[in-house]
């Protein structure tokens, strides 16, 4: 099939989803039982991935259909087969060898074997070097021993192993002739493909409720000497023979291969939860009066607080601004696939740093900005039915799971440091870090122009970065490596944000300045751009003065600058989120309707609570009649 950009594939497909006879009816879940949850969402999750395989998607059109935009109305609670189509489809994909490939896709097609990429342990999720599960390979037999030593080496965490799936590519400690050779994925048969029954020497179930999407389905498993055939584990990069002997991958890091996939994919994902708490709290906020009636006699508006617009305005231009730079880095993460996969490994490490930066930065800024987006709804943006609360836990759980964010902002300080220090391989033409080589931009600071603000932030990254690097450097020729590192942290990782800041609008920089079909629409972007940059040096003002080269005066301009921009946004703050292109059905709101109508859509949710079908509820005569109050 031809593949089509993002937007088109949102009109062509996006349509088929609302429209289609087993996804267009929804029901409310929010009195289900954990289990009712499960099966509806679970059902919910197989018609998709069906329609996924009648329409022959690609990749592209797979994660629009797949995206939480999309997934919000298909699979409120979670995706139970998410990690089976984001992950586990993938890592075949990439990591088995063609005989793999053809042996499993088939029956991965037709829907014959379900699977999870398991690979966090009770006690290791972050040092995947120090992963416990054991596959020791026996050449008489031709098989791995797949074995989990003691509790806290089970498996813990992956989505859809607790009930759902079938297989699992299983992330576990190689040992081949005595020796231990890293951490390898291997393709392991879970549960019987027509009972569903745990196969022989398998231990696996659900892990219990959590903050939010809790119909992930994620579970536990554990390995008693499980026999795998040795043509089960991944072979395109690393192989082990039949003798035993073995031959290491052409990227030391190949097999994280997936990880670095997903992560760009939380990154363009999470930007879609931003956009659909923005259309509420923005719709809401221009529904919502209260206060001293003024001269028309009516309560203000609330976005005409001031205080209002700060709390709404500057995350609709992240929307614009996150959403452009994750795009990119898709695209460039596209690119480099198919590069590794012809055996070119030098685009590697730094789609490596950057996805591990853009991942932290979307799902720490989306986060904090639903949950500030949250706030600005007063009381109603706490009940359920606003949908604000699964949007803060969707996003939230991003910046944990894929890598904890402060992990991955130290890998790519660990890149930037490389880079300061010029002992890294020099980076190649278009590299996001060749600044870390030049002088620094000296574009004086100017209230108002965006190219002024975007050399500051570059300022700030470069310093940050050059100064970690030298503390390191210091500290390296006193103490231990790892007691350096560690004296470093803090200010790795805010080096790593301060990177990935300039990275994003850098990126929308480009795009502003590419963007030629219509003059107001440019306007349109120039304005959200200045938003976006004098919210951020106003987030971060200390560093601005410190690195960037701002005076306080120029700090004190800045405060007042973003305050008339929001003012100068604010009449566009509909068209604005109107342009995200979000029908009610997927905003499932009550705050977020297009029509505006929040206080019947109230009152409506509210008759659902099964409190309510009785006047009195049988509970108060057998809770507190019984009882002595
Ligand atoms: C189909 C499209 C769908 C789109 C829709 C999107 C929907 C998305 C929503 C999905 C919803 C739910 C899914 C959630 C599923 C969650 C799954 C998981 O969480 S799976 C588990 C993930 N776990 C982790 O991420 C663990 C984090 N830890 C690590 O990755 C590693 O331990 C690490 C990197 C921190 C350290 O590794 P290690 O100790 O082995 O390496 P070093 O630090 O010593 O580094 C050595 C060297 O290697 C380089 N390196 C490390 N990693 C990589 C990599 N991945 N690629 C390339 N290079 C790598 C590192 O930079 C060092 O380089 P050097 O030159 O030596 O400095
Ligand atoms: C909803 C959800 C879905 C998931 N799905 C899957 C899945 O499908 N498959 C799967 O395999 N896993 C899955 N996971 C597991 C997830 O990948 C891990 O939880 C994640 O990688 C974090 O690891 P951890 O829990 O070990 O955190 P920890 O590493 O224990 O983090 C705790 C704290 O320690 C700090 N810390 C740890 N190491 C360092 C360090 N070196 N330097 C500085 N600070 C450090 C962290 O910053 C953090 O503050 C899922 C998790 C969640 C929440």
């Amino acid at each position: 099939m031809v593949s089509r950009n993002r937007s088109q594939v949102k009109d062509h497909l996006g349509s088929k989803v609302l429209n289609h006879p087993e996804l267009r009816n929804t029901k409310a879940t929010e009195y289900m039982s954990h289990e009712e949850k499960y099966r509806y969402n679970l059902s919910r999750a197989t018609a998709m991935l069906k329609l996924i395989d009648e329409e022959g998607m690609d990749v592209n059109e797979i994660s629009k259909v797949m995206s939480h935009t999309v997934s919000g109305f298909t699979t409120p609670d979670g995706n139970p087969l998410a990690v089976h189509q984001v992950m586990f489809v993938p890592t075949l994909m990439n990591q088995a060898d063609d005989d793999q490939v053809s042996r499993w896709l088939g029956d991965v097609f037709n829907g014959t074997i379900v699977g999870t990429y398991a690979q966090t342990e009770l006690s290791h999720g972050t040092f995947v070097r120090g992963l416990r599960t054991t596959a020791t390979y026996d050449p008489a037999s031709r098989t791995f021993d797949l074995h989990t030593p003691d509790v806290s080496a089970a498996k813990w965490w992956p989505g859809g192993l607790g009930t759902t799936a079938n297989h699992a590519v299983v992330m576990a400690q190689l040992y081949t002739d005595g020796q231990p050779r890293g951490i390898h994925p291997f393709m392991v048969a879970i549960r019987d493909r027509e009972t569903h029954r745990p196969l022989p020497g398998i231990t696996v179930g659900e892990i219990g409720p959590k903050l939010g999407q809790n119909t992930l389905n994620n579970g536990y498993l554990l390995f008693d000497h499980v026999k795998v055939p040795r043509e089960n584990m991944l072979m395109r990069n690393a192989r082990v023979n039949e003798d035993g002997s073995y031959t290491k991958p052409s990227h030391q890091k190949a097999s994280y291969g997936t990880m670095v996939f997903t992560r760009v994919a939380i990154a363009l994902d999470t930007v879609d939860a931003l956009q659909i708490a923005a259309t509420i709290a923005a719709r809401y906020s221009i529904v919502r009066r209260q206060g001293e009636p003024r001269d028309d006699g009516q309560e203000p508006q609330i976005i005409d607080y001031q205080t209002q617009q700060l709390k709404v305005l500057p995350h609709i231009a992240a929307c614009y601004v996150l959403r452009a730079s994750t795009a990119r880095l898709w695209e460039h993460h596209t690119h480099v696939t198919s590069e590794v996969r012809g055996g070119d490994t030098a685009l590697l490490p730094e789609l490596h740093a950057t996805a591990c930066c853009l991942k932290a930065l979307v799902t720490q800024d989306c986060s904090e900005a639903i949950e500030a987006l949250r706030l600005s709804c007063g009381g109603h943006g706490y009940m359920t039915a606003s949908r604000l609360p699964a949007l803060y836990a969707y996003a939230t759980a991003g910046a944990t799971y894929e890598g904890e964010n402060t992990v991955l902002l130290l890998q790519t300080a660990r890149y930037l440091v490389k880079q300061a220090g010029g002992s890294h391989a020099p980076p190649a033409a278009g590299s996001a870090v060749t600044y870390l080589s030049r002088p620094a931009d000296d574009t004086p600071f100017a209230v108002g122009s965006p190219a002024a603000y975007v050399a500051a932030v570059g300022r700030v990254a470069r310093g940050r970065v050059t100064e970690v690097a030298a503390a390191l450097q210091a500290d390296r020729q006193t103490m231990p490596e790892a007691d350096a590192w560690n004296q470093s942290l803090v200010q790795l990782v805010a080096a790593a944000l301060a990177h990935g800041r300039y990275f994003v609008v850098r990126e929308f920089a480009e795009v502003v300045s590419q963007q030629s079909s219509s003059r107001a629409i440019q306007q349109m972007l120039q304005l959200l751009f200045s938003v976006y940059l004098a919210h951020a040096v106003s987030r971060a003002e200390g560093d601005f003065i410190t690195y960037g080269g701002l005076t306080p005066s120029d700090i004190r301009l800045n405060r007042r600058h973003l305050l008339r921009l929001l003012a100068e946004l604010r009449p566009h703050m509909i068209p604005l989120t109107d342009a995200f292109d979000l029908p009610d059905r997927l905003i499932n709101s009550t705050l977020g309707a297009w029509d505006g109508d929040v206080y019947r859509r109230m009152f409506e949710q509210a008759s659902h609570s099964p409190l309510n079908t009785d006047e009195v509820p049988a509970s108060f005569h057998q809770a507190m009649l019984r009882s002595k109050l």
